[in-house]
């Protein structure tokens, strides 16, 4: 190892992650994340994408986990086999922060050899603040900036800190590896897979886990709070609008996001049900990365101004219910999750007419993945790994 890096084995890689790569993932995490351990923190793990009916949207990660190993391996000289111990999508929102750590600290952390952080998206354009700053050796502060990828050893040389992120969303892939292999990620990953991807369909279509995993509030103020889901969609300018009946007692709240809705958007609204919150957001944030090859390519087709139509009054006293229920403080809402320098352009930019014509290329975009991890699942098996098998 090079002059220095023996104290403080480390390494930054810029742009080892591709735009394209970076997009994907982002959506990924924009329409399928929970609230997180820790305030202020948003995750998306894979098994968290296998509990809820989307094991295809693993299929995104496999080849750059794999290239994500290899590197940590030839970088760190490993004459042991390795293996990977989580896989998480990870986005910091205004206020989270963490101090000075060694990412192996706790108890049940000591498996943790390696650490790899990859930025997905960047510092003053996407974010302010969230700054990565290492205790002692060089680089001292690390800017994140979208393709980037940081590599450290887990233990003590490398005590580090993120400053506390002021405005928007800081999104990145964590990474951890250990030479233990009762942590190996991959093994329990296929094992639910096996077990679940059984019974797979023909177009998977994601499963809400519970209604708190999806809750987002300040600390002590669990009444103030929003629906992660519903606010991601409200950030986009969208609404969202349930059959079931304000007044039926019988119901949980939280069950009017697990049903069939609709989404609205300047007084009008989409025709088209969806199954529940998680599919209407999957299509709208897929429309999101797609938009601009979407309008390039014209998908639209005939008559699809029939699919938008003007709203009731009905119709829109339940959409202020709805959001009277899941969007208890729109403030918090964009002082949580917006960012200044972009919120306004998205909003104006995505239409429920652009909604209705990605739905096609979004389920052809599910069902090629769904196609992908079947062929791939056999081979998972055998090897109890998650690599990338070449499809012929
Ligand atoms: O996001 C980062 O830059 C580092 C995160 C971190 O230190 C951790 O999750 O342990
Ligand atoms: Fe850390």
């Amino acid at each position: 190892m090079w002059e220095g890096k023996r104290e403080h084995p480390r390494l930054i890689l810029h742009d080892f992650i591709s735009p394209e790569e970076c997009k994907e993932l982002e959506f990924i995490h924009k329409s399928c994340s929970t609230v997180g351990y820790r305030p202020n923190v948003f995750s998306t793990t894979l098994s968290h994408l296998v509990a809820t009916n989307s094991p295809h949207l693993l299929i995104p990660f496999v080849s750059l986990r794999e290239r994500l190993k290899e590197k940590i391996e030839e970088t760190f000289g490993c004459e042991f086999e390795l293996f990977i111990e989580f896989t998480g999508l990870v986005s910091w929102c205004r206020g989270a922060s963490i101090g000075w750590h060694s990412d192996d600290n706790r108890q049940y952390l000591k498996q943790r050899d390696f650490s790899a952080v990859c930025y997905l998206n960047s510092y003053g354009k996407d974010f302010k603040g969230g700054l990565f700053r290492f205790q002692s050796g060089e680089p001292a502060t690390i800017s994140p900036s979208a393709g980037d990828v940081i590599m450290y050893t887990a233990d003590d040389r490398n005590i580090h800190s993120v400053d506390e992120v002021t405005e928007g969303e800081r999104l990145t892939l964590a990474m951890w590896f250990t030479r233990d292999s009762s942590h190996d990620e991959d093994s329990k990953l296929v094992s639910r897979l096996l077990s679940q991807c059984a019974s797979h369909e023909f177009l998977p279509l994601p499963l809400p886990a519970s209604a708190n995993m999806y809750w987002f509030c300040p600390p002590h103020q669990h009444a103030n709070g929003f629906d992660i889901c519903v606010a991601r969609l409200h950030l986009l300018g969208f609404d969202v609008h349930s059959f079931l009946q304000g007044d039926d007692r019988s119901l949980d709240d939280s069950d009017r996001l697990v049903g069939p809705i609709q989404i609205a958007k300047g007084g009008e609204f989409l025709t088209r049900e969806f199954t529940n919150v998680l599919h209407a957001l999957q299509v709208v944030q897929f429309y999101r990365w797609k938009a601009s090859e979407l309008k390039t390519s014209k998908v639209g087709y005939d008559g699809v101004e029939e699919v938008v139509e003007a709203m009731s009054q009905s119709q829109l006293e339940t959409i202020n219910a709805m959001n009277a229920l899941f969007l208890k403080d729109k403030g918090l809402v964009t002082t949580t999750l917006g960012y200044l320098c972009s919120n306004g352009e998205e909003k104006d930019s995505l239409n429920l007419t652009g909604v209705s014509s990605a739905i096609t290329s979004w389920e052809e975009y599910t069902c090629k993945l769904l196609r992908e991890l079947l062929s791939s699942l056999p081979q998972w098996e055998t090897y109890q790994t998650i690599h990338k098998v070449e499809s012929g």
